[in-house]
């Protein structure tokens, strides 16, 4: 059984806060797992990477076969129907759509001092995608991670996707080569996050890393960062619906499973203004574990992380939701579009009761690769912006260096740095013959 709270009770609060700081994913034991891992990776490079990859996903390679020869991946996607195939392309069409509208503009101006000011974007020149692939297996992801690589316009798109038992998904694949990725590698966990952090005699090195995994893969994005840079921390997945009493039970406790299936560390909240609508929907998701097939997972993830919280009304719903910032929201309300305006920290909107969070998962455009664990309150989505800096740009004028040079002296004078001063002070004097 999930917790049952309610706001009115007297220890709502405590229990509340409790919810929030349930460790899923940042634990001190895989953390300390995932340290030496890389540490391990760092210091063996492939023969690390052959061994773990042995030990965790049962798979005894070479490393001339770490990566996915072109051979192989044009022999395995002859398995994929027509129908999986024109889906994927769909997906990709409206996911690249979605995202080239988020393309910035280059920005130059002269200000009123006569200086040349602006800023200009440029990609980053590699990146490393994961595609987690450990109990489930993610051929969106590689669409999610990828195209918005691609819009941003990076050189080298390196993937690296654990196949448990040697088994390689076809669609994976296929949607590698559809979002134009130039190699993939059957590796995954914190050593693949290792490898394309620090790079090993097969892999070499990339400069960000992006995209969703367990709670290794997010541990390790954690530790590596620095040495590149990293989207965020996308790690299992979490729904939280806002529900009043004029909806299908079952819709609901489906939505909430569609997270609850992906891990046993996911997490699955309703919050509902009516009590026995919260109780229909805790019974309705009984009923679907009976025969979902995935129900060891999703009914350990509801059991051990899911919540029904009974609220007053919808303003304190949207209070709460904020509190917990989840990575996906479904708001499925009357007035759907009202409250989401109340809402400011969540991953991913889901408005009105027609939108299920899995539309958003393949189909909808906007991207999967999600902030979790409350990181939402300060990150966004993957997007093209992931896979882009930004330079600023300034050219000073001999007019511009006479109107903001002294003040510029002054300031590094208030510092002590001599050097600063004197090298504005050296053109002033020019200037002034
Ligand atoms: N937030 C998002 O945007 C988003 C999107 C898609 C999926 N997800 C999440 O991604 C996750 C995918 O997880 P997954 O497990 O299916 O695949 P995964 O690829 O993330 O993890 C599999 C890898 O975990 C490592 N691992 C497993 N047990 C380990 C152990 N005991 N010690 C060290 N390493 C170990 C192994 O190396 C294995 O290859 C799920 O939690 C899902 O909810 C999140
Ligand atoms: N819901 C996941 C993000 O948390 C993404 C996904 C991919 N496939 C199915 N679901
Ligand atoms: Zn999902």
């Amino acid at each position: 059984m999930p917790q049952f709270l309610d706001t009115t009770d007297a220890g709502f609060e405590d229990a509340f806060v409790a919810l929030l700081g349930m460790k899923r994913e940042d634990s001190p034991d895989v953390d300390a797992v995932v340290a030496d891992i890389i540490a391990d990776v760092r210091k063996r490079g492939d023969a690390a990477v052959l061994e773990l990859t042995a030990k965790f996903d049962r798979m005894e390679l070479t490393a001339d076969k770490l990566r996915f020869s072109e051979a192989e991946i044009e022999e395995i996607i002859q398995q994929v129907s027509d129908e999986e195939r024109a889906a994927l392309e769909l997906a990709a069409e409206r996911i690249r759509a979605y995202h080239e509208r988020q393309m910035p503009e280059d920005a130059r101006w002269e200000d009123a001092a006569g200086a040349s000011l602006g800023w200009r974007w440029s990609a980053v020149s590699a990146a490393g995608l994961y595609v987690p692939g450990g109990l489930a297996s993610y051929p969106s992801s590689v669409l999610m991670n990828a195209i918005p690589a691609k819009v941003a316009g990076v050189e080298r798109l390196a993937i690296v996707v654990p196949t448990p038992d040697g088994v390689a998904n076809p669609l994976v694949l296929l949607a590698a080569k559809i979002a134009g990725v130039d190699e993939v590698y059957r590796i995954g966990g914190a050593q693949a996050v290792a490898a394309l952090a620090y790079g090993t005699e097969t892999i070499a090195p990339v400069d960000k890393i992006t995209g969703p995994g367990n709670a290794f893969v997010a541990a390790a994005k954690r530790r590596v960062f620095g040495k590149v840079g990293i989207d965020m921390i996308a790690g299992p997945s979490e729904i939280l619906v806002i529900a009043d009493k004029h909806n299908d039970p079952d819709w609901i406790a489906l939505d909430l499973m569609s997270q609850a299936e992906h891990d046993e560390s996911a997490q699955s909240i309703l919050i509902t203004d009516d009590g026995d609508f919260g109780r229909a929907v805790a019974d309705a998701v009984d009923k679907r574990l009976e025969t979902l097939e995935r129900r060891a997972i999703a009914g350990a993830s509801w059991r051990d992380f899911g919540a029904v919280i009974t609220v007053k009304d919808m303003e304190e719903a949207a209070a709460l939701s904020d509190r917990i910032a989840p990575e996906h929201l479904e708001l499925c309300v009357e007035d759907a579009d009202a409250l989401s305006e109340k809402v400011t920290h969540a991953g991913a909107i889901f408005i009105g009761g027609w939108t299920p969070e899995a539309i958003g998962d393949y189909v909808g455009g906007p991207n999967h690769v999600l902030p979790t664990a409350r990181s939402a309150r300060f990150s966004s989505g993957l997007s093209v912006m992931d896979f882009l800096k930004r330079t600023t740009l300034a050219r000073m004028t001999p007019d511009a260096l006479r109107a903001i040079g002294p003040a510029a002296e002054r300031l590094a004078k208030s510092e002590s740095l001599e050097a600063h001063g004197l090298s504005v002070r050296a053109r002033l004097d020019k200037l002034n013959g």
